[in-house]
């Protein structure tokens, strides 16, 4: 059936919203497209979020959901997700909503999808260290690398679980057992250590966070997490401490650039396109204070990949 005015295909519209695809007989372009949107084939991103049930997965549902770069989402917890699934789905924006719960469902959860998130597993209690972590959450994030490999190899994969300094290289010992390593698609997620940075840095500048830019590099946990203050923008005045680091600075300007290759796994600034990670910034000039501090981040970190990747390999 052809709709030959605006005013048909206007009907077109409202009815492609009013009954489910399939229920769509007529093969004009608008309601193709229409099809297309409901069953997620419109261009965007297909993101799946493992542990969506949860205290991080939540709010990061509402965030995806919003996001217009986003055509699908997967909502895949071991409890709770089909309410979480409604509720989410309710949001006025385009990406189509499906939920899935438990074990069973996780391949069909995972395949197709561009993106994986991933926030399942426990969270720490008062007097605990990420690490103590460890033991519960390398073997999820292990059980869930392996349906990645499996159902969406080519996918991009966040890693949030903690301790993301061992987590990050479970992961990626699991995409080299199944041969779908792409180092550019594997990213721990320390994005919350420059969200504080910028706003720490900006409530002692008196500017506001969103004008500060404060780079920060290594892991994420303890002294794995390196503030480069000396990068800071906007360029500040400081006290006398901090005028005594930008002279370090400044007579440290022609300071090779310090590259930390040694360690497979790194937080560094990146930018990200389809392809993940598709550049790596360099640390640029650091201070004397910094590199104290990435010399102590490099130890720590160096021990928690090797017991990420000895645990992945027993
Ligand atoms: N990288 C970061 O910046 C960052 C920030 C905050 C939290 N975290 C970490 O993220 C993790 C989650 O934190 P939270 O506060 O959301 O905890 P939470 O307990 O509120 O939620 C965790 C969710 O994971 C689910 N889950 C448990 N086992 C699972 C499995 N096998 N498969 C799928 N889902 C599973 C739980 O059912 C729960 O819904 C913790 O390890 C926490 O330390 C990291
Ligand atoms: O600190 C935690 O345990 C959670 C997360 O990694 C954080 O930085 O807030």
């Amino acid at each position: 059936m052809e709709f030959s005015s605006e005013a048909n295909q206007r009907i077109a519209r409202i009815s492609a919203h009013l009954y489910p695809p399939n229920l769509q007989m007529e093969e004009n372009s608008c309601l193709r497209q229409a099809k297309c949107r409901a069953k997620g084939g419109a261009a965007g991103f297909k993101v799946a979020i493992l542990g969506a049930a949860g205290g991080i997965g939540q709010p990061l549902a509402m965030l995806m959901k919003i996001n217009p770069l986003v055509s699908v989402l997967h909502l895949y917890d071991v409890v709770n997700t089909p309410g979480v699934t409604a509720d989410i789905s309710h949001m006025d924006t385009g990406a189509v909503v499906r939920g899935f719960l438990g074990q069973p469902q996780l391949e069909n959860a995972l395949t197709g999808v561009d993106l994986v998130i991933i926030p399942a597993g426990v969270p720490r209690k008062p007097g605990m260290t990420r690490d103590d972590l460890f033991n519960i959450n390398a073997g999820i994030v292990r059980t869930l690398c392996e349906g990645i490999a499996k159902c969406c190899p080519n996918a991009t994969v966040n890693l949030i679980s903690n301790p993301v300094n061992s987590t990050v290289p479970i992961a990626a010992e699991v995409f080299k057992k199944a041969g779908t390593y792409d180092p550019k698609k594997l990213l721990g997620v320390t994005m919350l250590d420059v969200v504080r940075a910028n706003t720490f840095v900006a409530e002692v500048l008196g500017l506001d966070p969103r004008d500060v830019d404060v780079p920060v590099v290594g892991g994420h946990a303890g002294v794995t997490i390196l503030p480069l203050l000396s990068q800071v923008k906007p360029p500040c005045s400081f006290t006398q401490e901090e005028t005594e680091y930008l002279t370090n600075r400044i007579q440290n300007g022609g300071t090779e650039v310090v590259e930390v290759t040694e360690l497979p796994f790194f937080a560094s600034k990146v930018r990200l396109g389809r392809q993940g990670a598709e550049e790596i910034f360099q640390l640029g000039p650091l201070n004397e204070y910094e590199r104290i501090g990435l010399e102590k981040a490099k130890k720590e970190l160096a021990g928690s990949i090797q017991k990420g990747i000895s645990f992945s390999k027993k």
